[in-house]
């Protein structure tokens, strides 16, 4: 079977999670408070930060032109989203901007992936962030009842076109890595895809709880 249909089994019950949480309900209805919307993409934007050096640090360690190009394409991306987030949304005060707990555990997974796994691990841990978006992005507008909602820009980028290509892309790289690996690497890749979905539901439920340090 291949790879990528597999490990999206293994994640279906999170996924559900995911569209069942409140923050996701109430992007779509347009209703989620404005200061949980605004601690979601400021922790996005220092996420996103990160995100965009693992993915050239994945870029730097692939052998075929074509993946590095994507890898390459996918950083300069999110590091492009990263800027323009910063400039819609937040200010002179985020330079001050700390990461929640959940925010931290997320990019210092990705990072340690990224350092002490396999390069097809590494690969199957950043997978959820696109394969997942693309999801809700799409269950979002496919639920979603028309009218006014203040989110629709991030819900467009979401569920558009060009997002689309890309999040194939990324799949499709990714079955043709798991193509080369053994069964116990490729198990390796879907516990790392498990792992970084189930830290997208925390990542949306933290803002939703506008989530604090404990001290
Ligand atoms: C926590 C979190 N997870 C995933 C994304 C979505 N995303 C971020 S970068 C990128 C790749 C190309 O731009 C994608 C799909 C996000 N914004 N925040």
């Amino acid at each position: 079977m291949i790879w990528s249909k597999e490990t999206w089994q293994q994640i279906e019950p999170v996924y559900q999670e995911i569209i069942a949480l409140p923050f996701i309900h109430e992007l779509k209805e347009g209703i989620l408070p404005k200061e949980k919307f605004l601690f979601y993409i400021q922790q996005d934007a220092l996420y996103l930060a990160e995100f965009g050096k693992v993915l050239s640090g994945i870029a730097g360690k692939l052998s075929s032109f074509e993946h590095i190009q994507a890898f390459l394409g996918f950083s300069k991306d999110t590091i492009i989203v990263e800027k323009a987030l910063h400039e819609t949304f937040l200010n002179e005060s985020t330079l001050e901007l700390k990461p929640s707990p959940t925010c931290l555990l997320y990019t210092n997974f990705m990072h340690a992936q990224l350092a002490t796994q396999a390069l097809p691990v590494a690969m199957a841990s950043v997978l959820p962030c696109f394969w997942i978006y693309k999801e809700v992005g799409d269950y979002i507008t496919e639920h979603q009842i028309p009218g006014d909602n203040p989110y629709q820009d991030w819900i467009d980028t979401y569920s558009g076109e060009e997002f689309a290509e890309a999040v194939k892309k990324a799949i499709a790289i990714c079955d043709e890595i798991a193509e080369t690996c053994t069964e116990t690497q490729r198990a390796t890749m879907t516990e790392a895809f498990v792992m970084a979905s189930r830290m997208e539901w925390m990542f949306w439920d933290s803002a939703y709880r506008q989530e604090k340090w404990p001290v």
